[in-house]
């Protein structure tokens, strides 16, 4: 096996080689204790950009992230919490959230850690996703 390149990202390592004449990438995801880990430096703003991007901002005063979503009524709202509801269950973890009508006001951060974690990101994305396939 020929080694082209490691390249080291948030979530885990990838290895370019070649195998008998095959390219072939192996990522090595990051152990389930790092995704645990509290996020800080660089890991921690490359994935904060994209989420603040999608409109999640820092809170102030605790290491946690927000965003207020709105749905055209109830329905809407309640679909999306739904969905991410099973999500956050399968994850095992959970959302801080506080629904009126057609909002729904969202604060992530992991408990456990005392602050915001792989976690938080991960599911913060599927909200984004989530939110998108109901209708505004
Ligand atoms: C015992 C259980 O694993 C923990 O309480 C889980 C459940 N859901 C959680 N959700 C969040 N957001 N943070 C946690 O630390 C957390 N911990």
């Amino acid at each position: 096996m020929l080694i082209r390149s490691i390249g080291f990202q948030r979530t885990g390592i990838s290895v370019r080689s070649f195998v008998g004449g095959q390219r072939v990438r192996h990522f090595a995801k990051m152990a389930t204790e790092a995704k645990r880990a509290k996020l800080e430096g660089e890991a921690r703003e490359t994935g904060l950009a994209t989420l603040k991007a999608a409109g999640w901002t820092e809170v102030d005063g605790r290491d946690a992230i927000y965003r207020e979503f709105i749905f055209k009524n109830f329905n809407q709202a309640f679909g999306f919490m739904s969905r991410s509801a099973l999500r956050a269950e399968k994850m095992n973890h959970h959302p801080e959230w506080f629904n009126v009508y057609n909002k729904v006001q969202v604060t992530l951060s992991s408990h456990d850690v005392g602050g915001l974690s792989e976690r938080d990101l991960k599911l913060a994305k599927f909200m984004n996703k989530a939110a998108a396939c109901f209708a505004k």
